[in-house]
């Protein structure tokens, strides 16, 4: 699996994901102290087939995955929780896991990033909804 990362700043958490990132896959790196450039460039990786899904991580989470949501076709998805992370991917066929560096221990965050990246393929039933997501692209 290719896997697009990106954070604005480095911790235990942000060292603790990218090491996990790096067992599930091959990692590029996407390195930009600016958080829209980051959640940006990351998307862009996601969109061109560079990576096959991407992690933005800022201290919020929120600024990083607003701007992968810039970019058409991404569909960025703030998660803090496993479950919040695996039904994205599921009913959102979320592309772009975004979590904040700042409130989740290392552990949460593995966990979160785990369950992201263990869901492989949407949900067959959401498959009108997501098509919807993606015309909003169009418009
Ligand atoms: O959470 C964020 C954006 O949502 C950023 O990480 C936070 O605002 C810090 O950014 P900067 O160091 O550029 O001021």
């Amino acid at each position: 699996m290719q896997i697009a990362f990106g954070s604005d700043d480095e911790n235990e958490t942000t060292r603790a994901v990218l090491d996990h990132l790096r067992e599930r896959g091959d990692v590029d790196l996407i390195e930009t102290d600016s958080w829209p450039d980051l959640g940006a460039g990351v998307g862009r990786a996601v969109v061109e087939g560079r990576a096959d899904v991407g992690v933005v991580m800022c201290w919020t989470g929120t600024g990083t995955a607003i701007a992968a949501n810039k970019v058409p076709g991404v569909r960025a998805a703030l998660a803090w929780e496993p479950w919040i992370a695996r039904n994205a991917r599921l009913w959102n066929d979320a592309n772009v896991l975004a979590m904040s560096l700042k409130r989740l221990a290392p552990d949460v965050a593995v966990e979160v990033t785990e369950a992201f990246l263990d869901e492989t393929a949407p949900d067959p039933e959401e498959a009108d909804a997501i098509r919807r997501l993606g015309d909003l692209d169009r418009r």
